[in-house]
């Protein structure tokens, strides 16, 4: 039986190569430098693995930004508005082409945006979305996996690359234009992969892993036909290599035959989402074929329970045989932290329940051990699995009792949208188009240096919230003269919207270094989820009853919601998610009361990860989203009418969830469009979306500052198809990432085309 790692963490056990890279960025260090330290982590995590024992170790699975990217980068899907950029930057060793793509470029006469970027399937890593146009010629243009392989053999260990397989690899990009299919892009896209896939084996590869997520999703009988097209011409160009189609997130489900008769040697399926698919997959298994079982959890970071894995194992062995086996993580260890033996200030009862990819991997290995006999093993796990089924720091009555008396009033707000939307003009008194943003400022290196003196004692909590009033105070008066109508305090006592409230409620602990990858160089640092949740205090109240009391324009309560501190966190593994999100909409209740109570007259609830915590499958997708909407509708109901609330969203496509969206009943939600140029907001016209509406009309996640002649285009768009007084203007999500001087240019420019709008429309 092998083990099989599908990918491990790439950031570095100290963010290494976040730090790398942003200081190669900042022209601080030299590419060599930045070549240097990659190689020192691709070494590291190599030699690791190979000292705990694992068989099938990945490579490529190393990113300077992002593997989707990367896939990119090697096949030559460059987008024609980086031409004269690769052009000039012709050499393919330098990364500025890579860079560019991933960040947008704005120098040297150049104005390039940057790619598309979403979310990776249910999670919170963001990759960027290709760009397929019918101009592009595909060769192999930077073949690093070729390259990585052979540094690892370099060092004698033969690992096995990772690629995105061919059809995932499509169907996460976009077609531009529309005179190009899908079969035809897959035509162009073949002969390269077939090419790179032979270099690999020209190489020394004999395993190399395919990811094809999309297998756990919804396909079409079109789809159904590139995976057999892609397959059935790989192998026919390369019947000696063994490929290991990889597949995670879900269940096969109705592509189980699909998956399984294509012409590979393997199949990896994730049995930590989908224990269940296992009996159908050995039961349609061909006898050629091995199978990989995913047993240990990559997404999130509790210990492994090695009863319920051997049980799976032994199934799969009694039926297959052991020489036909596989053992591994259910998916990539990207999702979750390096090392938890690093966390030396955990909570020891929380802490003797988790494991990181470290001990992940060594779990692998155990049950390996196990299923050769070495059963002490599983005694010592079961003991654990049974502390933390009896322990009392998880079981919480009170909060139980809460959640069972809450009625369906408690999700209804006191009148209807149109009646609430009369009141609440008549208390703000705002004008046509009003501006505001999304929440945070630039979380500049001092107000991070302040956190970081606070943790290691070197300033006092008195000097810590006495400095970020200042922040605080600043950022009111820079939003004044901007002219900005409705304000908001900057965020800066925050370390994330998720880990600052996580640290704030019982039922949670936090990491010191438990960073995982969201996108390029960002990192976060999800709080854990281990037992009933609970406010025992209020959470922000004080920095915004601050914040108000320094001007007379409303500054927003500012909260993020249930549903994305659920998919941002570690969460509990004992209790159905939505109870656990349920209970954390008490505690976010509980909050919003007291912000009203102190005066705040506009309350904003974030819920950006509303739509990333859709299921893959579409039948599961209405039972979700009536229980994420009515876990915000309990965050927020307890206010009166003349209460504003609104929601943001980002990174989501929410034409096929409008309906959702609209039974939220947020008095306002702002959302990213810009990138899209407004096209969803044919989607909220389209549906007639009842409420106010803050389309973004900047992308924040560049430094270039927007033309006004451009936000000024986007509102005549939104003016075109939503009523006027239901539009607001507003980038497209928080600004934290940004520095101050190009926020204050694009913001100076945003607030102009709002004026400009408003004296058009008024004519
Ligand atoms: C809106 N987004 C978020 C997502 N998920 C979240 N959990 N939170 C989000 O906000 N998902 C979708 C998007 C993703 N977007 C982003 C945007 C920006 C970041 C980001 O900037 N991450 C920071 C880390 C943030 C943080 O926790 N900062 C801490 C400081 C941590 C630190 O580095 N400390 C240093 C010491 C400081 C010093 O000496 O200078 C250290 O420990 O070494 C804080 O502010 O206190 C990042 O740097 O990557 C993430 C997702
Ligand atoms: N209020 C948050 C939302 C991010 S999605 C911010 O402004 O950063
Ligand atoms: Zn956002």
């Amino acid at each position: 039986m092998l083990t099989n790692i599908p990918g491990y963490p790439r950031i570095g056990s100290q963010r290494e190569l976040k730090k790398a890279c942003e200081n190669y960025w900042a022209g601080k260090i030299s590419l060599e430098r930045l070549e240097l330290t990659s190689r020192q982590l691709r070494k590291e995590n190599w030699n690791g693995l190979q000292e705990t024992g694992i068989d099938l170790i990945p490579s490529n699975d190393f990113s300077w930004y992002d593997q989707v990217l990367d896939m990119c980068m090697t096949l030559g899907v460059i987008p024609s508005r980086f031409k004269a950029l690769q052009q000039t930057f012709a050499n393919p060793g330098c990364p500025e082409l890579y860079f560019a793509m991933a960040r947008g470029y704005q120098k040297n006469n150049f104005d390039i945006t940057a790619l598309e970027m979403t979310k990776w399937f249910d999670t919170n890593y963001h990759y960027l979305v290709p760009e397929f146009e019918s101009v592009q010629q595909y060769t192999l243009h930077q073949p690093k996996c070729v390259e990585e392989f052979k540094e690892a053999l370099s060092h004698g260990i033969t690992t096995k690359p990772v690629l995105i397989g061919p059809v995932t690899f499509i169907l996460c990009g976009k077609i531009k234009g529309d005179d190009l299919t899908h079969t035809q892009l897959l035509e162009k896209l073949l002969p390269v992969y077939i090419e790179l896939l032979r270099s690999l084996q020209q190489a020394g590869a004999t395993w190399i892993q395919l990811d094809e997520p999309f297998l756990v999703t919804d396909l079409d009988p079109a789809t159904r036909d590139l995976y057999h097209a892609a397959y059935t011409a790989i192998s026919q160009a390369l019947p000696a290599l063994s490929i290991l189609l990889t597949t995670y997130f879900g269940a096969l489900e109705d592509n189980t035959t699909l998956a399984l008769q294509l012409p590979v040697q393997a199949v990896h399926i994730d049995l930590v989402r989908a224990p269940e698919q296992l009996d159908a997959v050995l039961a349609a298994l061909p006898a050629d074929k091995w199978l990989s079982l995913g047993v240990v959890d990559g997404r999130n970071i509790w210990k492994n329970d090695y009863a319920a894995s051997v049980a799976l194992i032994e199934k799969a062995i009694q039926q297959i045989g052991e020489e036909r086996v596989l053992l591994g993580t259910s998916c990539s260890l990207l999702h979750v932290p390096y090392n938890l033996e690093d966390e030396t200030a955990l909570d020891p009862e929380v802490k003797q329940w988790m494991a990181f990819a470290k001990q992940k991997v060594a779990e692998v290995i155990a049950l390996k051990h196990i299923i050769a006999g070495d059963t002490s093993l599983l005694i010592d796990n079961e003991t654990v699995m049974n502390s933390r089924k009896i322990s009392s720091r998880i079981h919480q009555p009170e909060v139980k009792a809460r959640l069972e008396s809450v009625t369906t009033a408690d999700t209804q707000r006191h009148s209807i949208f149109p009646h609430r939307q009369k009141l609440q003009q008549s208390v703000l008194q705002l004008p046509l188009f009003p501006t505001t943003t999304i929440g945070s400022f630039p979380q500049t290196t001092e107000i991070r240096q302040l956190r970081a003196d606070l943790k290691k004692g070197i300033i006092t909590p008195e000097t810590y919230n006495a400095d970020i009033r200042n922040a605080i105070t600043e950022t009111i008066y820079r939003q004044e003269s901007l002219g900005l109508d409705v304000l908001v305090h900057g965020e800066f006592e925050r370390n994330d919207m998720v880990e600052y409230f996580g640290e704030q409620l019982d039922g949670f602990v936090f990491t010191q270094n438990g960073w995982v990858q969201s996108y390029g160089t960002r990192c976060v640092k999800p709080p854990v989820i281990f037992g009933d949740v609970q406010r025992p205090e209020p959470m922000t109240v004080a920095w915004s009853r601050f914040a108000q009391s320094l001007t007379s324009k409303p500054v927003k309560g500012m909260l993020t919601g249930p549903i994305t501190i659920l998919q941002w966190s570690f969460v509990r593994n004992d209790q159905p998610r939505m109870q656990t999100a349920m209970q954390i909409a008490l505690a976010i209740r509980d909050e919003v009361k007291d912000l009203e109570d102190a005066g705040i007259t506009i309350i904003q609830v974030d819920e950006p990860a509303l739509r990333e915590g859709l299921p893959l499958r579409k039948a599961q997708r209405a039972a979700y989203l009536s229980e994420a909407v009515k876990a915000f509708r309990l965050a927020v109901s307890t206010v009166d009418d003349s209460t504003q609330i609104h929601t943001h969203m980002c990174y989501a496509e929410f034409n096929d969830i409008i309906v959702h969206i609209a039974a939220m009943d947020a008095d306002v939600i702002t959302i990213e469009t810009s990138r899209s140029q407004m096209e969803l907001l044919e989607a909220f016209a389209g549906f007639k979306y009842p409420n106010e509406t803050g389309p973004g009309v900047y992308d924040i996640h560049s430094p270039r500052v927007p033309a006004i002649a451009e936000m000024e285009a986007l509102l005549h768009k939104a003016a075109a198809l939503l009523p006027l007084r239901n539009i607001w203007v507003n980038p497209d999500c928080g600004l934290k990432t940004r520095k101050w001087p190009e926020t204050e240019m694009a913001l100076r420019n945003m607030v102009t085309a709002a004026k400009n709008v408003r004296l058009a429309m008024s004519n």
